[in-house]
């Protein structure tokens, strides 16, 4: 089942054509990673879907409907932005009555998704307290409650730290397999939103490089190689001794599940700076004309 549908659709900023006539599916439960360097189009995109603005031509169904006319839309779906738009001098606590009252949810079930997302010890602190990276795991905390149909997500990791990163992932990722969600998330960083991704759809210069299952484009072997840098290499690779280990410089290259080894370096209190798959990076966006 498809849940959005676009037909030449085409965005105009006075005379500038930042998309030009984009046709494409979106089927129900999937994970679209969004993909394409700046100015490509990605957020412009994003925002017609969410009925944040209106395209200039074309045809887009969202559930059935169209973004920019419904007026129940905004109920089946949740936007993510890469800031996070919260009072600065409320607690957590008391941006948290305030979300149980416009979302008619309650206090457990917020209490649930603050701690899948590590983020209950900070019920205490206001807002201003908090860093840039807990403040956007809040939002999207505060985005999921409503049990959207589709999460449109606009770089929502961008000023999150790897573990945070993967934290928003694995969250978006259960949300698919328990409640269905379907989810469009963007980045210009491809390699890591690839493994959690069921459908890659590349643009640059407004036009679709490519749309396809990830795995008709990329052998699953190539998801699974990852260079990571770390604050402590010795503990690292103590911890990923079931792993595929190679030192180079500084930096680890590893074979395997990445969100599990991110998982046990989090755990094990080793600290990630860098995580990359390039050779991912290089070859698929070369091939999309990017890169
Ligand atoms: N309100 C606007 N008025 C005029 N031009 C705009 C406006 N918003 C975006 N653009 C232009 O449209 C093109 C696509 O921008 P968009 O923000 O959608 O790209 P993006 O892929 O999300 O890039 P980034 O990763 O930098 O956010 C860019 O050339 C941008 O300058």
């Amino acid at each position: 089942m498809m849940v959005i549908e676009a037909d030449r659709l085409t965005k105009r900023y006075g005379d500038f054509e930042a998309l030009h006539s984009l046709s494409f599916k979106i089927e129900k439960r999937s994970i679209t990673a969004i993909v394409g360097p700046n100015g490509a189009g990605k957020s412009t995109l994003l925002k017609i879907i969410a009925g944040l603005i209106n395209r200039t031509s074309g045809h887009l169904t969202v559930l059935g409907e169209d973004p920019w006319k419904s007026q129940d839309l905004p109920k089946e779906l949740s936007v993510i932005l890469d800031r996070p738009y919260l009072p600065l001098y409320l607690t957590v606590e008391d941006v948290i009555r305030e979300v149980i009252s416009e979302f008619n949810t309650s206090y457990s079930d917020v209490i649930n998704i603050l701690d899948i997302l590590n983020l209950s010890i900070f019920l205490k602190n206001k807002v201003k307290e908090l860093s840039t990276g807990t403040r956007q795991k809040l939002q999207i905390a505060f985005s999921l409650l409503k049990n959207p149909e589709i999460i449109v997500a606009d770089e929502p990791t961008a000023t999150l730290d790897v573990a945070s990163r993967f934290e928003v992932y694995n969250t978006l990722l259960r949300l698919r397999e328990k409640q269905g969600v379907t989810v469009l998330i963007s980045s210009h960083i491809a390699s890591e939103l690839l493994t959690i991704s069921t459908h890659l759809l590349a643009i640059n210069n407004g036009i679709i490089r490519y749309n396809n299952e990830i795995s008709k484009l990329i052998r699953k072997d190539l998801l699974e190689e990852f260079y990571i840098v770390v604050d402590n290499i010795g503990k690292a690779l103590d911890c990923l001794k079931s792993f595929k280990t190679e030192v180079l410089g500084n930096q680890i290259k590893v074979r395997g599940d990445i969100r599990k080894i991110v998982s046990i370096l989090t755990e094990n209190n080793v600290k990630i700076f860098y995580l990359r798959n390039s050779i991912l990076d290089k070859s698929i966006l070369g091939e999309i004309g990017w890169g």
